[in-house]
């Protein structure tokens, strides 16, 4: 086969080339043209317009189809700064292992307490390339292990957990993509794994610090016995709530709402309180106010809360900080101690310490000699320590952390009180405003008996069961709470002896009221031991005695 024309004219042209002398005089000139040019283009041409040329002049040389063209690389470590945790890398680190567990050889696994599914976790310099509709982008994990490494990087977090990262690479073109679409769309998936597999925790207050553990509490709003139209207002109010965020932002109020329910005992505030835990799916903070130390112990409670919970405060009326303070002086009248003679130290200590809250501590003469003011001076002392000691926290303290200091700290939050005496409450804490709905529990009806029938023994109305119609007559007539009813519903399994058994019940009950009224009429207090029943609603839950036959 012939060569072509311009291969033979560029062949023929080299041939003349032929000592090494004139090599060297074509190298020669080829270089100071080179300089001449690299010159010319340093000197006139503005650098954003040269490194437009240079990269372009790049791309044409060493541009592949399907390779970056420039890299960056994205380094997400396990904390931002010292104690603070960086969500993002644990949304890398579940999201990664999930979409990767099905294609990957090598890959640490295990079973952690608590949760119900296998866990998967990626091992150090594992690459995982990933794409986002149509980019593509590879992560890596690195676990470091260089000395250098775990000095500065474990100096500065001062923990072992930063010493792995997570590097996202992709093309430059590629940068706003990533961090608009890529990077939000591994946290929002992350958010719906952490959700799906949620546990719920209840927090309570130990020793200063929230101590969480799992709640499992069953109750659901299908399962509440209660008035249906305000179980369906409850719930409304609820959605409402949840999907106002913006709403509450435009009109520049805090992103919470406060319930307080209230009712006798036994007639589901408890029950209420765990079927909105459950709707809602945040975990509780159980503050019981009888722990709380001082104003401050309360303000760090608070703000420890996270965000998207639920903090209970239960039985409100049993601390005497959130009472009528009108009532109060009523029925406490203050108590006056008189210290006329102040002997030695430990005297004045003893007088002071068997003083009770409450009281006046009267010292008279007291300028009548040195020794005397300088003991006054240490009775004040005394006094100042006591009173601190038995200060707990006021009312105020109380309603301004619902007011102010809760609304500032964090979002999506709801607080809810309860408690058996609405009336024994300060109404500062129980007017308009304060709280966002009251919610009254009150004695089982027709209506909840409906429910709990079909909760215990699956009856669904009187078609069901002959004796349901003669139940809903007697429960209009008598109060019985949902607690009652319930536990007369559990004593057997049998309907027809159980429904019998709660008419008895029942009946018994409507009895005792019509007596007990008749002997009210003659003069005499009415006695409820008759019905074998005893509810002391004055007594917190704890101390209560439980409901007998
Ligand atoms: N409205 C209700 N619907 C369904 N079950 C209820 C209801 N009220 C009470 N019960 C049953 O009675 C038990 C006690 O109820 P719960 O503790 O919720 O009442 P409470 O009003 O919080 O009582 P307390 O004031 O004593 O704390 C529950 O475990 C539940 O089984």
């Amino acid at each position: 086969m012939r060569p072509s024309l311009s291969l033979q004219r560029f062949t023929s042209s080299f041939s003349n080339i032929q000592s090494a002398s004139s090599w060297f005089e074509v190298y020669a000139a080829f270089s100071t043209s080179m300089i001449l040019l690299r010159t010319a283009v340093n000197d006139f041409l503005p650098p954003a317009i040269r490194s437009f040329i240079i990269s372009n002049i790049k791309s044409l040389f060493f541009h592949r189809p399907g390779q970056f063209s420039q890299i960056i690389s994205l380094q997400i470590n396990g904390y931002w700064e010292v104690g603070q945790k960086n969500e993002l890398y644990e949304a890398v680190k579940d999201y990664m292992p999930a979409k990767i567990c099905h294609e990957y050889n090598t890959l640490r696994i295990g079973k952690l307490q608590g949760k119900e599914n296998i866990a998967f976790a990626v091992t150090s310099g594992q690459k995982f390339e990933d794409a986002f509709e149509d980019m593509k982008v590879t992560w890596t994990f690195n676990s470091v292990t260089s000395q250098e490494n775990v000095k500065t990087i474990g100096n500065i977090y001062g923990n072992n957990y930063e010493k792995n990262m997570f590097v996202l690479s992709f093309d430059e073109k590629h940068r706003d993509k990533v961090l608009e679409s890529s990077i939000p769309y591994v946290l929002n998936t992350y958010k719906a794994m952490k959700e799906g597999e949620k546990v719920l925790k209840i927090h309570t207050r130990t020793g200063g610090a929230w101590t969480p553990s799992e709640l499992r509490h069953p109750s659901t709003f299908e399962k509440l016995a209660m008035d249906p139209e305000l179980k369906q207002a409850i719930i409304d109010d609820l959605n409402r709530f949840l999907r106002r965020k913006e709403f509450y932002k435009r009109v520049g109020k805090a992103w919470k709402r406060g319930y307080l329910i209230y009712g006798p005992p036994g007639t589901g505030k408890s029950s209420l309180m765990a079927a909105m835990v459950n709707y809602l799916n945040f975990d509780v903070y159980d503050l019981q106010l009888s722990h709380v130390q001082s104003c401050l112990d309360l303000e760090i409670a608070v703000r420890t809360t996270t965000n998207r919970s639920i903090l209970v405060i239960e039985d409100i009326d049993c601390i005497e900080e959130t009472h009528d303070r009108s009532k109060l002086q009523l029925i406490s009248q203050p108590s006056y101690y008189k210290l006329s003679s102040i002997g030695c130290d430990s005297q004045l200590m003893s007088a002071v310490r068997t003083t009770s809250n409450r009281s006046i501590l009267v010292i008279e003469d007291i300028d009548c000699n040195e020794e005397t003011q300088k003991r006054s001076t240490q009775v004040e002392d005394q006094m100042l320590q006591f009173s601190k000691k038995s200060v707990k926290f006021t009312l105020s303290g109380l309603l301004n952390y619902i007011d102010g200091l809760w609304s500032s700290c964090g979002e999506e939050r709801i607080i809810i009180f309860t408690t058996n005496h609405i009336d024994k409450l300060d109404p500062a804490l129980i007017r308009p405003g304060r709280m966002d709905m009251h919610i009254n529990l009150s004695y089982c009806k027709a209506q909840g008996f409906k429910t709990l029938a079909s909760n215990y023994l699956g009856i669904h109305g009187s078609h069901d069961h002959p004796l349901v119609k003669e139940i809903e007559g007697l429960l209009e007539k008598t109060e019985v709470t949902p607690a009652v009813v319930a536990e007369e519903l559990m004593k057997n399994e049998n309907a027809d002896i159980s429904l019998g058994g709660l008419v008895n019940f029942l009946k018994r009950k409507k009895m005792a009221g019509e007596h007990d009224m008749k002997v009210v009429g003659e003069g005499q207090e009415g006695k409820g031991d008759d019905l074998q029943v005893k509810e002391d609603a004055n007594l917190p839950k704890s101390k209560r005695p439980k409901i007998v036959e």
